[in-house]
C-alpha cells in the first residue's frame, strides 16, 4: 500500500539537467572487495555509497561535515551492479526544511569499455547537521528555481506526507 503510493509518486517526477538544485557526483570502479555471495556488488555497499554521497552533498551545502542521516527510505535496487564496472553516485538536494536536507540519490553503473550507464539504484535520504549537543541545527533554505526544482521539492514533501499518513 505505502509502496504503491510511493512508486506512483516517483513515476511522476523527472530528474534532468533542467534542475538547478545543488548536486554532487562520485565516480569510481566497483572493487573486488565489494562483492556479495552471488558475485555482484553487495546491497549494503551500495547503501554505504548512498550515505557517503549524501554526506558530501550535505557538507557542501552547509559547509559543515557534522551531518548525519536521520532517515533513509524508498531504496529501489533496479538491477545488479557488476564488479569492475564504473559506478556513478549522484546526490541531489530536493528540499530543505527547518533543519532537514532531503536528498535524492541515483546510482548508475556500466562497462567502462562502452561508457553506457544504467540506473541500478534510487534512494531518498534525509540529513541534518548536528550541533555540539547533538541537536539538529537550522539549515540554510534552498529555494527551487525551475519547474523541475519545484516539482522535486513538492515530491519530497509528498513522500514525507505519505509516510506520515501511514505512521512512519
Ligand atoms: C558527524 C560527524 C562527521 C565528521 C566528518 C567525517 C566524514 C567521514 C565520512 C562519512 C560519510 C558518511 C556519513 C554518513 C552519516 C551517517 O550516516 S550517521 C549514521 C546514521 N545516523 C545516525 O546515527 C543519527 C542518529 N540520530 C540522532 O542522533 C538524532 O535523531 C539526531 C540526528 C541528532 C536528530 O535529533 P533531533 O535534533 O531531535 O531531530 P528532530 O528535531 O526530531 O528532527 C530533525 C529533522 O529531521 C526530520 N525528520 C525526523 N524524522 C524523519 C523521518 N522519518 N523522515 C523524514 N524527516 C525526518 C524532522 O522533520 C526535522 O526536520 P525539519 O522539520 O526541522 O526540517
Amino acid at each position: 500500500m505505502v509502496r504503491r503510493e510511493i512508486e506512483e509518486a516517483m513515476q511522476e517526477v523527472v530528474f534532468s539537467e533542467a534542475g538547478t538544485a545543488p548536486r554532487i557526483t562520485m565516480r569510481f570502479l566497483a572493487a573486488p572487495t565489494d562483492v556479495n555471495w552471488g558475485g555482484k556488488v553487495h546491497g549494503g555497499i551500495v547503501m554505504r555509497w548512498i550515505d557517503e554521497a549524501s554526506h558530501v552533498l550535505a557538507t557542501s551545502w552547509t559547509g559543515d561535515a557534522h551531518n548525519v542521516a536521520i532517515f533513509t527510505g524508498g531504496v529501489r535496487f533496479y538491477r545488479p551492479l557488476r564488479i569492475g564496472h564504473l559506478v556513478e553516485v549522484e546526490a541531489r538536494l530536493l528540499h530543505t526544511g527547518r533543519t532537514s536536507m532531503h536528498i535524492g540519490v541515483h546510482v548508475r553503473s556500466g562497462d567502462p569499455a562502452t561508457g553506457e550507464m544504467e540506473l541500478t539504484t534510487y534512494c531518498r535520504t534525509v540529513f541534518v547537521t548536528i550541533d555540539e549537543a547533538r541537536k539538529a541545527e537550522p539549515v540554510t533554505p534552498w529555494l527551487p528555481v525551475t519547474d523541475e526544482d519545484r516539482a522535486l521539492d513538492a515530491h519530497a514533501l509528498e513522500l514525507s506526507a505519505i509516510r506520515a499518513r501511514h505512521g512512519n
